[in-house]
C-alpha cells in the first residue's frame, strides 16, 4: 500500500519568509514540501528555480517535492540535483521524446522521478513511463490547470486517479490543485495517497488541523480499496 504524504504547496506561503514557512509546515505535520517551479513559458507564471531550492535546503532537511512546470525539464536536472531537491516531477506534455533520458538523469542526480499530466492530457500517456524498465516513481494528476494556486478542484480528474490505482496498487499517486477539507474525500476514495494543498493549508487558522484531516481521510480510504 502507498504511504500517505501530505505536501503543503509553498506557492501559497510567504515567499519572503520561505525558510520559516517551511519549518512551520514541518511542525504542523507536513510530510513533504511541494515546490512549484514555473518558467513563465509552459505556464503563464514565473516562480522559483534551483537557487531558491539551494537556499531553502540550508534551513530544512524536509523532502522537497519539486513540480516542474517548465518547457525544458532536462535543463533543470543538474542544477536541482546540486541544490538538494528530493523529488523531480516533470510534465509528460513536454517530454514525449526524452522521458527515458530524463528519468535516467534524475535518478543519477539522486532525485526521485515523477511525471505529471495536465487536465486535458489522457491518462494513457503516462502508462509507458510507469511500466518502463527504469520507471517513474510517482504520477501527479493535476486537478486544476497548472500555473496558479487557489483554483477550483476538477472532480472529473478522479477517473484518472481511479484508473491508476486499479492498475498500480502501490504507486505514489499525487493530486494537486484545489485540495482541502471539502475535496479530500473524492481524491482519497479515488486512490490518491500524496496530497498537495496550498491555499487550504496556508489560509487556515490552524494548518496542523487541516494537514491531520487530510492524512486521516487518506488513511481511512486506504482500508476500503
Ligand atoms: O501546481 C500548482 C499550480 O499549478 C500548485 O501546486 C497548486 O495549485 C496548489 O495550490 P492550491 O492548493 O491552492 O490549489
Ligand atoms: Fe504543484
Amino acid at each position: 500500500m502507498a504511504t500517505p504524504r501530505i505536501a503543503p504547496s509553498m506557492l501559497s506561503s510567504d515567499f519572503a519568509n520561505l525558510a520559516s514557512e517551511a519549518k512551520r509546515m514541518v511542525r504542523c505535520g507536513a510530510d513533504w514540501l511541494h515546490m512549484d517551479i514555473m518558467d513563465g513559458h509552459f505556464v503563464p507564471n514565473l516562480t522559483i528555480g534551483a537557487p531558491v531550492i539551494e537556499s531553502l535546503r540550508k534551513h530544512t532537511k524536509a523532502y522537497l517535492d519539486c513540480h516542474l512546470m517548465v518547457t525544458n525539464p532536462l535543463d533543470y536536472v543538474e542544477p536541482l540535483g546540486k541544490a538538494g531537491a528530493s523529488g523531480f516531477t516533470f510534465h509528460v506534455e513536454v517530454s514525449k521524446d526524452n522521458w527515458r533520458e530524463l528519468v535516467r538523469q534524475i535518478k543519477l542526480k539522486g532525485m526521485r522521478p515523477g511525471v505529471s499530466l495536465k487536465p486535458g492530457t489522457p491518462i494513457e500517456e503516462v502508462f509507458p513511463l510507469v511500466e518502463a524498465e527504469d520507471p517513474v516513481q510517482m504520477v501527479l494528476v493535476m486537478t486544476v490547470e497548472p500555473g496558479f494556486g487557489g483554483q477550483k478542484f476538477m472532480p472529473e480528474m478522479m477517473d484518472k486517479v481511479r484508473t491508476l490505482r486499479k492498475k498500480y496498487p502501490s504507486l505514489d499517486i499525487e493530486v494537486d490543485g484545489g485540495l482541502g477539507p471539502s475535496t479530500i474525500d473524492l481524491a482519497a476514495s479515488a486512490g490518491a495517497n500524496c496530497i498537495v494543498a496550498g491555499s487550504s493549508v496556508f489560509g487556515a487558522p490552524d494548518p496542523a488541523q487541516v494537514i491531520s484531516l487530510l492524512r486521516k481521510t487518506v488513511e481511512n480510504s486506504q482500508t476500503k480499496y
